[in-house]
């Protein structure tokens, strides 16, 4: 076992290898059966049948077992204080998933130490890992002050490079009735604050929460600050959310569970991702999104188990994959690559997401000879390593990180 990212490793006897790359192999996951890999320090250094695979420092050997990219999570709320079972059971005996939720998580939030607050996110991360995420994009939006959301993105920033400033997720309780205001104060203040440890903006664009001017407002007033616009949208019901990510060149719209046709239509015509999140569906018993739609239509379409106290407490893309298939009518082919090459779209990254010469050596091997076995067999931890630059992360041979 090999856990030096300075020295060399080739992967080799694996029965399924998903690339991601069309030019090595077969459609577009590019898959390649009886493969190899090379791992060189951080990176990968070569992919192609285990025959003809270069030697290498040490070796793996995966006895038939398919390979994929890690998983690239790019929608997870991992910076809150508390849990909210109780709201989850209510939910389940009939009661509607409201955006006002959100606030007693505020309250944990704000009520946690720093010490808490790094703890919760590290143990969600690691769990994160264990479930082949080897990237993970981390949002705050349970601070909503100035000096609340600063700690978040500081948090956040200790967990990963992909930090979104989710400046405006509710109208806090002490902004009630004055959501403009509120607005106003993170246009003023919070943004700069907070925009040299992020990298994203992002607003959560729905009745009870923000609507489109302040969006906008919100959104605009961080890309002048150099951070690039997502959208939390047309999550509960037909909004403005998409349409507004489309016009400020959005990387990604996250839910998209409501589209009219000028949705798919201007989806379709735009590099914004749709970032699909089925696991906040299953829980909050929300309509799926129509991923055949978005699809069929040309729509990029990422998944993201979007973690989070309220609407979907699972850090788990292999749940969210099987959901897409048997749920939301994704094939299986494009749910793996939806919950890979897809986040890696979302996030505007070309290293991760994928298998060939370059990128980052990121990859999980499955207890099982192909990656259908994903969605094929739900809620069965079929994830046997996990390598994140070339280093063995986790393995389930060995005790958890
Ligand atoms: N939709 C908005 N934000 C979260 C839910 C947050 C919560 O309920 O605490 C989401 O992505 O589902
Ligand atoms: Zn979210």
């Amino acid at each position: 076992m090999t856990t030096d990212a300075a020295r060399s490793t080739v992967l080799t006897n694996i029965g399924m290898l998903v690339t991601n790359d069309p030019g090595a192999g077969a459609g577009p996951l590019g898959l390649i059966r009886d493969a190899a890999v090379v791992f060189d320090g951080g990176t990968v250094a070569w992919v192609g049948p285990s025959g003809t695979a270069p030697s290498a420092d040490a070796g793996h050997d995966l006895g038939g077992r398919a390979v994929l990219p890690g998983f690239v999570e790019s929608h997870a709320h991992l910076v809150f204080g508390g849990e909210r079972a109780e709201e989850f059971a209510a939910r389940m005996a009939g009661h509607p998933y409201a955006a006002g939720g959100i606030r007693t998580t505020i309250e944990a939030t704000r009520s946690a130490t720093d010490e808490e607050l790094h703890a919760n996110s590290r143990r969600l991360l690691a769990e994160a890992l264990r479930s082949g995420s080897t990237t993970v994009e981390c949002k705050t939006g349970y601070g909503q002050t100035v000096g609340h959301e600063l700690r978040c993105t500081r948090i956040a920033a200790s967990l990963t490079g992909e930090v979104t400033l989710l400046a405006a997720h509710v109208p806090p309780p002490e902004y009630d009735g004055r959501t403009d205001d509120y607005v106003t104060m993170v246009c003023a203040e919070m943004i700069d604050a907070c925009a040299s440890e992020a990298k994203w903006i992002d607003v959560f664009c729905e009745r009870g929460a923000f609507d489109r001017d302040q969006a906008h407002a919100v959104l605009t007033a961080g890309m002048a600050r150099g951070l690039i616009p997502r959208v939390h949208g047309n999550q509960l019901g037909q909004g403005p959310g998409v349409q507004l990510a489309v016009d400020l060149g959005a990387a990604s719209v996250d839910h998209v569970c409501y589209t009219t046709q000028s949705d798919l239509d201007a989806l379709a015509g735009s590099s914004t991702v749709a970032t699909l999140l089925p696991a906040a569906d299953f829980s909050t018993r929300n309509k799926y999104p129509d991923a055949r739609a978005l699809i069929d239509a040309g729509v990029t379409v990422a998944l993201g188990a979007d973690c989070n106290p309220g609407t979907s407490y699972t850090t788990s893309l292999p749940f969210c994959i099987a959901l897409a298939v048997r749920d939301m009518h994704m094939t299986p082919d494009e749910a793996v690559w939806a919950a890979t090459a897809g986040g890696a779209r979302a996030l505007r990254r070309d290293d991760v997401g994928v298998l060939r010469p370059g990128a980052r050596a990121d990859a999980l091997a499955l207890d099982a000879p192909s990656h259908l076995h994903l969605a094929y067999r739900p809620g069965v931890p079929l994830i046997t390593d996990v390598w994140r630059s070339g280093v063995l992360a986790y393995s389930a041979a060995r005790p958890r990180p």
